[in-house]
C-alpha cells in the first residue's frame, strides 16, 4: 500500500485570534488535492485549538504541539493527552527539536511521550533531527537513529505514527536542506526501520521534512522517493502553504 502524503502545518507559538481566523479563512479558500492524494493536518496553540477545529475545512486536521507525558494530574502549566482526546483532537506534534533543545526533552522522555499519545489514541507526528554541529562532525545519522530508537523501543504499534526529518539548521533558518540531502536521511531512516522494526513498517511509515520549505522548494523535495510529505513551519501561516499542499500532485504522477 503506498504512504499517502502528509503535510502538516506547524503554526508554533504565533497567532492572534484575528490572525488566526484569517489564516483559517485562507485555508479554507484553497483549492487543493483532494483527500485521497494528501493529509493535510495544521497545529495551532493549544489556546487556538478549540477555534481551529470549529472553523477549519472538515478535509483538514488538527494537532497539538506537545502533550503532557503521562496521565494528567498536578502538572502545573501542561496538557494531557486526555484532554486532547476529549476535545476530538487527533494529532499532537511530540519531540519537536526546540522542545528538545529549548526545554530540554531527553530522547527517552521524548519517547516516552509517544507511547502514551499513541495508548490514549492519538496519532503522532515524531520529529527526529540532528544539529550542524552534529552534521558536520559526520553524526547526523547516529543521531537520528537514537532518537528513533528511543520511540521504538517503546512503541509497537507504528501505524498512527508519521516521523519527521526535520534537520535542526534547516529550521526558520531558510538554509532547507538540498533534495539530495533530504533524500539521503529519509533513505537511511527508512533502512533503519526495516533493520530494526520491520519491513512493512519501513515500507508503511511516512517520513516527512521540515526545514525552511516553501512554495518554491516544496516540489523538487516532494519528488524524492522516500519525501512522503512536509512539516511547515514559518510558510504555514501563509498563503503558499496551499502551494505546499499542492506539491501532493508530484507524488501521483510520479
Ligand atoms: O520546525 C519546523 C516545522 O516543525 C520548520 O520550521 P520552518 O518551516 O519555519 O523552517
Amino acid at each position: 500500500m503506498g504512504r499517502k502524503f502528509f503535510v502538516g502545518g506547524n503554526w508554533k507559538c504565533n497567532g492572534t485570534n484575528e490572525e488566526v481566523k484569517k489564516i483559517i479563512s485562507t485555508l479554507n479558500a484553497g483549492d487543493v488535492p483532494s483527500q485521497d492524494v494528501v493529509e493535510v493536518v495544521v497545529s495551532p496553540p493549544f489556546v487556538f485549538l478549540p477555534l481551529t477545529k470549529g472553523s477549519l475545512r472538515p478535509d483538514f486536521h488538527v494537532a497539538a504541539q506537545n502533550c503532557w507525558v503521562k496521565k494528567g494530574g498536578a502538572y502545573t502549566g501542561e496538557i494531557s493527552a486526555e484532554m486532547l482526546v476529549n476535545l476530538d483532537i487527533p494529532w499532537v506534534i511530540l519531540g519537536h527539536s526546540e522542545r528538545r533543545l529549548i526545554l530540554g526533552e531527553s530522547n527517552e522522555f521524548v519517547g516516552d511521550k509517544v507511547a502514551y499519545a499513541l495508548s490514549r489514541g492519538l496519532k503522532v507526528i515524531a520529529c527526529v533531527g540532528e544539529t550542524l554541529e552534529q552534521r558536520e562532525s559526520g553524526s547526523t545519522l547516529e543521531v537520528v537513529a537514537a532518537q528513533t530508537k528511543a520511540i521504538a523501543d517503546r512503541v509497537s504499534d507504528w501505524t498512527n505514527v508519521v516521523v519527521a526529518y526535520e534537520p535542526v539548521w534547516a529550521i526558520g533558518t531558510g538554509k532547507v536542506a538540498t533534495p539530495a540531502q533530504a533524500q539521503e536521511v529519509h533513505a537511511e531512516l527508512r533502512k533503519w526501520l526495516h533493520a530494526n522494526i520491520s519491513p512493512e513498517v519501513a515500507a508503511s511509515t511516512r517520513i516527512i521534512y521540515g526545514g525552511s520549505v516553501n512554495g518554491a522548494n516544496c516540489k523538487e523535495l516532494a519528488a524524492q522517493a522516500d519525501v512522503d510529505g512536509f512539516l511547515v513551519g514559518g510558510a504555514s501561516l501563509k498563503p503558499e502553504f496551499i502551494d505546499i499542499i499542492k506539491s501532493a500532485e508530484v507524488k501521483k504522477s510520479a
